[in-house]
């Protein structure tokens, strides 16, 4: 060995020196076994092992580590090994048979599944004696793992490159299954030590005991050349082409060369007849003159040929041919540039194994493709159905609208994934096929068309017929069951709404109410009951006496208008307006013979009117609330008609009316009574209005406003659920002013500082009665001014005093005072001091005393009657 691969010094405090240190393991040689397990884990699975030379430890404490708890670990070594808890350790020499009845006396019936063996003789000794006395050792370890291993157990031991390394491999291949050898990466590679990891222990019967006997096992093996091929010829050639492979036959050292590390000189490789022999046989490639430095420092000469001159025992395929081509590359450089014969067959050889290895590549290459798309798509689908699961469940505990759960059903259950109407790659086969079908904006291209251009164009038409109808047919199913969870979300934000909850209960006392109602109503329970297109809408048709089949066409215009603007409450407003329309004097609207009865009384006498008016008044608050918007254009419009409204208002066109159309008349003057009674009633309306009056805003501007990208577009055959979303956003933004803000407010605060009923009518009360005592006291004050007995002084006298006495209101009750019978008032008998006027005397003891009289009152009442 080199004086750069010295194994004493600092050289060795490496890495694993560091982690060793590091995580308390007693040995660097800890991570061998680490690396090795990581390979073929055998520890996992162990529930017995035996270490033979183990000291210091560090294996066993990795056994200890990596093997199950309660497994049996036993350590053996010459010397004494430091207490490593659940492991059992002795001092003893494996060679000979005290210590085999030492184990014997540990294990008993037991059988160890892994034998580890990291020996190695004591040093001192020249190195063909270490290298001879190692494989003896390692001999030596395989027999007491033969006798202690359970069958199909393991025997990891280290051997060192040397002549015997072929016939211990031959000997562990009679044994075990699988013989492996390996270099862990944490052994140095100038070390000659190399791991053998031998599993699936065959246990045979009966064992050759020469397949134990190093005199036997390290017998020379040359004879069993073939003949015709000199042998370390063929295996140096097969250790630079496959030098992963384990050859029975490699040669090893050859005789009379016992050392185990082998140095030629760079220009022996380079400039030599045979480098393939020189990279099979040599250990290290030297640059020990000047000229050998020189090729050090050129271009072609990089890290990697260096690393690999370093040390050609472990070197691989690839290595081999970077080192090959370096030389190659060298000579021509060197002006060898003549290739020979030899190099050019190891060229060819070289490109013919490239060759192949480019195939391989590919093909492992597209396999890993194939392998890694199949994972994508499986997980793309994965994450699909979870998201789908994620949304249901969010659904289900109300976090979101079922508007977004139908879109994401929709593209899932018609099965083309992502595919979308928008979808830009989609377009090409949407415009092959000519068409493009416009139910609900699904997009119905697939996968099927993408792959669909191979095949004839007849096949083509009939599948996409199938096809259109069943997604037709899905689409149609689709749009049911959206409608359906659309309606159970509507449902249950209302039944979270409080306000719905009193419509709700007062809907269903117009119910009661009508059950017991006269038979022939049927029709109107009906309407009542119906869905959205109701009560409401029917009523107003009857109530219309210029209703006729003209305007029966118009009613899906409307309604569908009208769903734009009322869809949020709509049966609840529609029952609501079923009942406030409800004429009293009309038998077939009032909707029961008991509402009939009751409302015949007397008391009811000229009640509809005032009816009427609350009537008009809900509508007419319901419609502000509902239609801010809308109401905005209509109020000026309507305002045209009325006198009273000092503003400008643009006046419908012929042209135009059909247009202008939304409602029908008797909503115009239901409206306009509304604007009558409460005025404008919001900012928009307001600032409307304070423009055409201030002149800001003329006719012509105001029928353009009309026209913007809200106004004419169809709502025919649009889901209730996409209008109301809709109506929500899509809508045009009417500016407000800050003056018509603070005018409502002023309004609003007026409003709200009115007193309330009860104290208003206790005001009038009190008025009534001071007019009452004005009146009694003029009419005393005019007795005494008839009498004629008394003095003209006397009776201005009298006079005044009545007079002041009527005018002063209603006479003060005189003030109790209440004194709490407490501190100084405790107990105290007569008028407690410094307490003028009348006063009661209190206190918790009178309380309880009262209730008590009255308890026994009550008592001896109930006893006088019996
Ligand atoms: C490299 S150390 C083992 C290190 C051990 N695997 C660890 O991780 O701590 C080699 C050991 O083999 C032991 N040894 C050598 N010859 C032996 C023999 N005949 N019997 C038992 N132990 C032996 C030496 O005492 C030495 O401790």
């Amino acid at each position: 060995m080199g004086k750069s691969q010295k194994k004493t010094g600092k050289g060795r405090l490496d890495k694993y020196y560091k982690l060793a240190k590091e995580q308390g393991y007693r040995a660097r040689s800890a991570f061998k076994l680490i690396q090795l397990n990581k390979k073929y884990s055998f520890l996992e699975s162990a529930r017995c092992c035996i270490d033979l030379c183990a000291a210091p430890g560090g294996w066993l404490q990795v056994a200890s580590k990596y093997m199950p708890v309660n497994s049996v670990i036993v350590g053996v070594d010459l010397v004494p090994i430091k207490p490593i808890p659940r492991v059992v350790t002795f001092a003893s020499d494996i060679t000979t048979p005290q210590c085999r009845n030492l184990i014997r006396g540990e294990l008993k019936d037991w059988k160890a599944d892994v034998v580890l063996h990291d020996g190695a003789p004591n040093v001192g000794t020249a190195w063909i004696q270490d290298a001879y006395g190692q494989s003896e050792l390692v001999l030596m370890s395989l027999k007491l793992a033969v006798e202690f291993l359970a069958k199909g157990g393991t025997f990891v031991t280290k051997v060192f490159r040397s002549a015997d390394y072929n016939n211990l491999i031959w000997v562990f291949n009679q044994l075990f299954g699988k013989v492996e050898a390996t270099k862990p990466p944490s052994s140095r590679n100038v070390s000659a030590e190399i791991f053998v990891v031998c599993r699936e222990f065959l246990a045979p019967k009966y064992i050759d005991p020469k397949f134990l006997d190093p005199k036997h096992v390290f017998k020379d093996l040359s004879s069993s050349v073939p003949d015709g091929q000199s042998g370390p010829v063929v295996n140096v050639q097969a250790n630079v082409f496959h030098p992963e492979k384990n050859r029975r036959k490699r040669e090893g050292y050859a005789d009379g060369d016992y050392t185990l590390f082998k140095l030629v000189s760079a220009s022996d490789f380079i400039k030599g007849p045979d480098p393939i022999a020189v990279l099979g046989t040599y250990n290290k490639i030297a640059f020990s003159t000047e000229e050998e430095k020189e090729w050090l420092s050129l271009d072609i000469t990089t890290e990697d040929v260096k690393a690999n001159c370093d040390d050609l025992k472990v070197l691989g395929k690839g290595d081999f041919k970077t080192l090959i081509k370096w030389r190659i590359a060298l000579r021509e450089e060197l002006g060898l540039d003549v290739k020979t014969k030899d190099t050019e067959e190891i060229t060819e050889t070289v490109e013919v194994v490239e060759e192949q290895n480019e195939e391989e590549q590919i093909q492992a290459e597209l396999e890993r493709l194939n392998t890694e798309n199949a994972a994508k798509a499986k997980r793309d689908k994965r994450r699909a159905n979870e998201k789908r699961t994620r949304t249901i469940q969010r659904m289900q505990l109300q976090m979101t609208a079922p508007l977004d759960i139908g879109l994401e059903q929709q593209d899932a259950s018609l099965g083309f994934g992502q595919d979308d109407i928008f979808d830009l790659q989609d377009t090409e086969g949407v415009r092959r096929r000519g068409r493009l079908s416009n139910q609900v904006g699904f997009d119905y291209t697939s996968e099927e068309d993408s792959d669909a251009g191979s095949r004839s164009e007849d096949d083509f038409e009939e599948e996409d017929l199938d096809s259109d109808e069943e997604r037709e047919r899905r689409a149609e199913e689709l749009e049911a069951e959206m409608d359906g969870l659309y309606d159970a979300y509507q449902q249950r934000l209302r039944e979270r709404d409080a306000k719905f909850k009193v419509k709700e209960a007062r809907k269903k006392n117009a119910e009661r109410e009508e059950w017991g109602g006269v038979k022939g109503d049927e029709d109107d329970r009906d309407e009542s009951d119906s869905g959205s297109e109701g009560a409401y809408d029917k009523l107003k048709r009857e109530d219309d006496s210029s209703s006729s089949s003209s305007d029966e066409s118009d009613d899906d215009d409307v309604a569908s208008k009208r769903k734009r603007s009322i869809a949020i409450e709509d049966s609840s407003r529609n029952s609501k307006r079923a009942r406030l329309l409800t004429k009293l004097d009309e038998p077939k609207a009032s909707g029961s013979q008991a509402s009939k009865v009751w409302f015949s009384q007397d008391v009811f006498a000229g009640m509809n009117d005032d009816l009427e008016g609350i009537e008009d008044d809900e509508e007419a608050i319901s419609d502000v609330e509902m239609d801010n918007v809308d109401d905005t254009h209509e109020d000026e419009q309507d305002g045209s008609e009325d006198d009273e409204d000092d503003f400008e208002v643009v006046p419908m066109e012929e042209d135009d009316a059909e247009l202008w159309d939304v409602e029908n008349e008797n909503e115009d003057e239901i409206k306009q009574e509304k604007i009558r009674r409460l005025g404008l009633v919001t900012p928009e309306a307001v600032t409307l209005a304070q423009q055409l009056v201030n002149r800001e805003k003329t006719k012509t501007q105001l029928i353009n406003d009309g026209f913007n990208r809200y106004s004419l577009n169809s709502k025919d055959d649009l889901p209730s659920w996409f209008l109301d979303d809709e109506a929500k956003h899509y809508k045009s933004n009417i500016p407000i002013t800050k003056e018509a803000v603070a005018a409502l407010r002023a309004k609003q605060r007026a409003l709200d500082a009115r007193p309330i009923k009860k104290i208003a009518e206790a005001k009038a009360r009190k008025k009534f009665k001071a007019a009452q005592r004005l009146e009694k006291a003029m009419k005393k004050a005019e007795g005494v001014n008839a009498t004629s007995d008394m003095s003209e002084r006397e009776k201005a006298q009298q006079i005044e005093k009545l007079m002041n006495k009527g005018m002063s209101g209603a006479k003060k009750r005189k003030e109790v005072k209440v004194v709490v019978a407490k501190g100084a008032h405790k107990g105290i008998k007569g008028r407690p001091k410094g307490v003028k006027g009348r006063y009661t005397m209190v206190d918790s003891r009178m309380k309880k005393e009262m209730r008590a009289k009255k308890r026994i009152e009550k008592v001896n009442k109930k006893r006088k009657r019996s």
